[in-house]
């Protein structure tokens, strides 16, 4: 007989609960190259995806893929090093079965970060983004299919998917703390090519400030969940037709090294009141 997806739900909950130190308040998914913020995770315990009951084992060699769960700055957390990514073949299912794991666990809050191209042509390579709200263009969602009641209605509203009270937070830490954040709309693509730069134009017209090929599927399905939501972007480099600079993976991953002090500082200083407000 077929396992349903709430018995997977709980399958690995509870495989996870019974290796974790801590009962985690907070979920962070950190995205391309934004993985180093788990090192700063104390008492932690770490729970390789291949291990958990019905996980999606991560298909990029070398890459991460990893739970790890202990405390930060005092906060009980889960974090992904290592998310699934649409673009690799898992289903939206598979891609946001991992917040669906969060919430069993208790989950109430969840920070989500990534890679984007910057399209807003105020903004600048090395620069971190506070989502203030997504436009899904994957052409799918995770919520396709029958809706179970358990775990949230069948129409969730999307009005306020980034938490004001937390980007507030965000903006007060960030002056504190000197990080110039920009603030904005992110615009999810299914990659895994890079966008054109007519697609680019198209999204800017559109109103979307960065693209990236992550996140949206995550935020649904934790809106959907009643999980609070955080959003900031890295942008890795300017997206195609904004500069004349031919696009690829390293120079993100060579951006987000450089923004990593301001990054970890940032979602830090957050993470040291987010569960408060
Ligand atoms: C993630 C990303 C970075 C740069 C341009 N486009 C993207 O989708």
């Amino acid at each position: 007989m077929s396992v349903t997806a709430i018995e997977k739900t709980k399958l690995a909950a509870d495989f996870i609960r019974q290796q974790a130190t801590v009962q985690p308040r907070l979920g962070l998914v950190l995205g391309s190259g934004l993985g180093v913020l788990a090192d700063e995770i104390t008492e932690a315990n770490v729970v390789p995806y291949n291990e958990i009951p019905h996980f999606p084992v991560s298909t990029v060699e070398g890459h991460v893929g990893q739970l790890v769960l202990g405390k930060l700055e005092g906060q009980p957390v889960i974090a992904m090093q290592g998310r699934f990514h649409y673009y690799e073949g898992y289903t939206m299912q598979d891609v946001t079965f991992p917040i669906r794991v969060m919430k069993e666990l208790g989950v109430e809050t969840l920070i989500v970060t990534n890679a984007a191209g910057g399209i807003n042509k105020n903004f600048n390579a090395g620069e971190l983004m506070l989502i203030r709200d997504h436009i899904n263009f994957q052409f799918n969602n995770p919520l396709i299919g029958p809706n179970q009641s358990e775990w949230g209605v069948r129409f969730p509203d999307m009005s306020e998917a980034y938490d004001p009270a937390y980007n507030q937070l965000a903006k007060r830490v960030a002056e504190s703390f000197g990080v110039n954040l920009q603030e904005g709309v992110y615009v999810g693509v299914t990659g895994p090519s890079y966008e054109s730069p007519a697609e680019i134009r198209m999204f800017g017209n559109l109103g979307a400030d960065v693209v990236g090929m992550s996140t949206v599927p995550e935020v649904i399905v934790a809106r959907h969940a009643g999980i609070r939501v955080l959003g900031i972007s890295c942008i890795s480099n300017m997206a195609a037709g904004i500069n004349d600079q031919p696009l690829t993976h390293d120079e993100v991953m060579e951006t987000a090294e450089q923004v990593k002090p301001q990054f970890i500082r940032l979602v830090k200083g957050i993470v040291q009141d987010i569960l408060h407000i």
